[in-house]
């Protein structure tokens, strides 16, 4: 299978995970990427069983009224009850690094204000030891260069995304060489850093479920 099989493999599989829970008042969160792209394809189907969603993305906002869902301001729904979202890497403790799509403030804000967090990747996400994937941060326009020094004495290589700007009008550092052992720590010890938006470390809320596609059917993991 290739790797966009595997993923609407696990958009279809999320479907299966949602579809019982949908009631006509029902606001979904919905991430970002091209996982997300699918299962908000898939969820085309169904948007006549739910409200509508809250998005983590212009992107996104956009593909979902494309298919006629309607789209909400977070604000004004408070909780969802499921997040789903793809993720760049993913540890048996469904810890995450995201961000490889520039969303990540917005994926972290609605994952926390999320009953349940469904990770939907295909199996080429799943690592024993997160940091391969380099890190993404998105800092405040002015501190970059600050941030970065300070991500540097932490040990990793930043790198400026070049020409990215977040919906959130902000720049995007990418971290390097920079393997994570400790990542419930790592994430609250970037936080700490002057300037720093949000950084693409979900641990401290990290994944319920993950679906993962593999060669031989999507796989259901729970945090270990
Ligand atoms: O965090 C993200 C976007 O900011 C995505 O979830 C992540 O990059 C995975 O993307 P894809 O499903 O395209 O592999």
């Amino acid at each position: 299978m290739t790797q966009d099989e595997l993923k609407d493999a696990v958009a279809a599989a999320a479907i299966d995970e949602i579809r019982p829970w949908l009631e006509r008042d029902t606001v979904l969160g919905v991430g970002t990427g091209s996982t997300a792209n699918l299962f908000i394809d898939r969820l085309a189907a169904l948007r006549d069983d739910f409200k509508g969603a809250v998005a983590s993305s212009e992107a996104s906002a956009e593909r979902l009224r494309g298919h006629g869902i309607e789209v909400f301001e977070l604000n004004s729904v408070g909780t969802v009850p499921f997040y789903i979202d793809g993720a760049d890497e993913v540890n048996a403790h469904l810890h995450m690094i995201k961000g490889g799509g520039a969303a990540l403030t917005r994926e972290k804000i609605v994952a926390a204000c999320a009953e349940r967090f469904i990770c939907i990747a295909d199996a080429s996400k799943k690592v024993e030891r997160l940091g391969e994937f380099p890190l993404p941060v998105e800092v405040i326009p002015m501190a970059r260069s600050y941030v970065a020094r300070e991500l540097v004495k932490l040990g990793a290589d930043p790198v400026y995304r070049e020409g990215v700007v977040t919906d959130n009008g902000n720049p995007i550092i990418d971290c390097f060489e920079f393997m994570i052992d400790d990542p419930v720590a790592m994430e609250a010890r970037l936080n700490a850093i002057v300037g720093v938006v949000t950084n693409g470390l979900f641990a401290a809320r990290g994944a319920d479920v993950l679906l993962l596609g593999t060669e031989h059917g999507v796989e259901r993991l729970t945090p270990a």
